[in-house]
C-alpha cells in the first residue's frame, strides 16, 4: 500500500498556560488527517479551532503531546524537511532583494545553480523583470509572488500553507489562486491549505476537511470535492456543483462557526 504524503495519527495538542503553568488548554483533540501524495486538502474551520496548530504539526514545528505524524510513512522527528511552508504573515527578508530571497533556501542548501533557479522561478510567478527590487518596492501580492517562488523554489514534496492570501484584494488573491493551482496542476505535490474562506477552499482542493469550533477541535466532516479540473477559481464559483458544495459544507461549517464566534465574545 502506498503511504500519505503526510498523515497525523490520533494527534492531540495541549498548551501549558505561560502565565500559569497549572492551566492548560486542549487546542485539537484526536485529530486524524491524511494528504495523498499530489491531493490537495483544505481544512476550515472557526477562528481559532486550531488550523494552524494542525499545519505546524505537520510541519514539524510542534510535536503532538499524543498521536503522530507520519511523513510518506516514516514518523517525523523535528523539522519536516520534505514540506515547504508559507504562511500568513509576511517571510521576505527586506533587505534582501527578490531574487536573493528566492535564492536564500537554495544558498543555504548549497546548490550550485541557485542563481539560475531562482530566476527560472520568478518568471514562473510573473515577476521576471522585478529581480533586484527589494520587498519594500514591491505590492503586496507581487511579495506574495516572491514567497511562493520562495516555496516552490525548494521543490518540496508537501506544500503547507495557513491562509497565505487573506491579506490581498480579492482580484489579485484570485489570481494568485488562480496561479497556485496551474504550478499545482503540473506538479501535482501533496498541498495542505488552511483557510477560514469556504470558497477558497472549495474552488481550491480535492478534499476539504471541517474542524470543530476548540476547545479539543476535532474533523466533524469531509467532502470529497469532485468539480472538474483545471478549474477557474472565480468560474467554478458559479456552477451549480460548487453551490451545492457549499450548501453542504456549509451547513455543518455555520454551527461551529457561530460557537466560535460566542466563545470570542465571552473570552
Ligand atoms: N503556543 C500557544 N500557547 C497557548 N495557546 C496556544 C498556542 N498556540 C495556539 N494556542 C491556542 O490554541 C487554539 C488554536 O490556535 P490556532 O492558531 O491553531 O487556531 P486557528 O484555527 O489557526 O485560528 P485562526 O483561524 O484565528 O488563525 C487557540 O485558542 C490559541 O489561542
Amino acid at each position: 500500500m502506498s503511504s500519505a504524503a503526510l498523515a497525523l495519527e490520533n494527534v492531540t495538542c495541549t498548551f501549558v498556560s505561560r502565565e500559569d503553568a497549572s492551566q492548560r488548554y486542549t487546542a485539537v483533540r484526536d485529530v486524524s488527517l491524511t494528504v495523498g501524495a499530489g491531493e490537495f486538502v483544505s481544512v476550515v474551520g472557526p477562528t481559532g479551532c486550531g488550523k494552524s496548530t494542525l499545519l505546524n504539526m505537520g510541519a514539524g514545528l510542534l510535536t503532538p503531546s499524543s498521536g503522530r505524524v507520519l511523513v510518506f510513512g516514516e514518523p517525523l522527528s523535528g523539522i519536516n524537511a520534505r514540506a515547504g511552508y508559507m504562511f500568513q504573515a509576511e517571510s521576505l527578508m527586506p533587505w534582501r532583494t527578490a531574487l536573493g530571497n528566492v535564492m536564500a533556501g537554495l544558498e543555504f542548501r548549497g546548490v550550485a545553480n541557485a542563481r539560475a533557479q531562482a530566476e527560472d522561478w520568478l518568471k514562473r510567478v510573473g515577476l521576471g523583470g522585478f529581480g533586484d527590487r527589494y520587498p519594500h518596492q514591491l505590492s503586496g501580492g507581487m511579495r506574495k509572488r516572491v514567497s511562493l517562488a520562495q516555496t516552490l523554489v525548494l521543490d518540496p514534496d508537501i506544500i503547507l500553507m495557513d491562509e497565505p492570501f487573506s491579506a490581498l484584494d480579492i482580484q489579485t488573491r484570485q489570481l494568485m489562486e488562480n496561479e497556485v493551482l496551474d504550478l499545482w496542476n503540473a506538479k501535482k505535490k501533496a498541498v495542505l491549505f488552511i483557510t477560514h474562506d469556504l470558497d477558497e477552499a472549495i474552488a481550491m482542493s480535492d478534499r476539504v476537511v471541517v474542524l470543530s469550533a476548540g476547545p479539543a477541535s476535532r474533523p466533524i466532516g469531509e467532502f470529497r470535492i469532485d468539480l472538474d479540473r483545471p478549474r477557474d477559481v472565480a468560474e467554478v464559483r458559479t456552477t451549480p456543483r460548487f453551490v451545492d458544495l457549499h450548501n453542504a459544507i456549509w451547513a455543518v461549517l455555520r454551527e461551529e462557526v457561530l460557537k466560535g464566534y460566542q466563545q470570542q465574545l465571552a473570552a
